[in-house]
């Protein structure tokens, strides 16, 4: 049966800071280069061989991945870079302090900004210091100004069914490097988890998740490699 291998990037700076972060570029801490590179010893100690890799276009899941790779012995490996496996983009909240958020507008509303399957949070202003729009690795693409889990699945899922899914047809081994809501995204779809379930599912950084995927590259249950 094909092995799936998901991670969460290690921890970056604005978790650090308990910032919103989504499609802001932040780079990860000294302790998520840590958690990336033990990631990669893990899954050397535990068998695991990816033949090829997805990451995001965000340094901290980039990183990760090679990181992860070179502790492996594996930083040969081919990895693709795509938006699609963005952080779901935070609109407004960008930047800001999720405690002093919470406070502002009460922990019920930040919640739902933060988990709800549906409601996004509010757009981001065209003038925002976090405005992505001339950042070369977007040109030619339609940056969102905010995204819910839902507009996020439907940016992950054609990645996932029209580059990936064929990649593990063909007997790969993959290994995603993404971020807590794009990987949740993915999670969902996988383990058939319902609107209201997904609400409740964390994904902590920088520990592998496993799959073992039916030759139809269909999901089920997944484990942490460290249990
Ligand atoms: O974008 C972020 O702020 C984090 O990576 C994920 O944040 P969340 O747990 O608040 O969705």
């Amino acid at each position: 049966m094909p092995k799936l291998i998901l991670i969460r990037h290690g921890q970056s700076q604005w978790n650090l800071e308990n910032r919103f972060t989504g499609w802001w570029d932040v780079d990860v801490t000294e302790k998520g280069a840590k958690e990336a590179w033990d990631a990669g010893i893990l899954m050397k100690e535990k068998g695991l061989a990816p033949d090829i890799g997805f990451t995001s276009v965000q340094t901290r899941a980039v990183k990760t991945m090679n990181l992860a790779l070179e502790a492996m012995g594996r930083l040969w490996m081919p990895v693709t870079k795509n938006w699609q496996l963005n952080e779901r983009h935070y609109g407004g909240l960008t930047g800001l302090d999720k405690a002093e958020t919470a406070a502002k507008h009460g922990e019920e509303q930040v919640h739902i900004w933060r988990r709800s399957f549906d409601i996004p949070p509010p757009p981001m202003d065209g003038d925002s210091p976090f405005a992505m729009e001339n950042d070369p690795r977007y040109a030619g693409i339609n940056i969102p100004n905010t995204e819910s889990l839902k507009d996020t699945i439907i940016r992950v899922l054609p990645y996932w069914e029209n580059v990936i899914v064929p990649e593990i047809k063909s007997g790969k081994q993959v290994m995603i490097s993404a971020h807590g809501n794009s990987l949740r995204a993915l999670v969902k779809h996988l383990s058939n988890i319902s609107d209201d379930d997904i609400t409740g599912l964390e994904i902590p950084t920088g520990q592998p998740i496993i799959y073992e995927l039916n030759d139809d590259a269909q999901g089920g249950e997944y484990y942490y490699l460290k249990d």
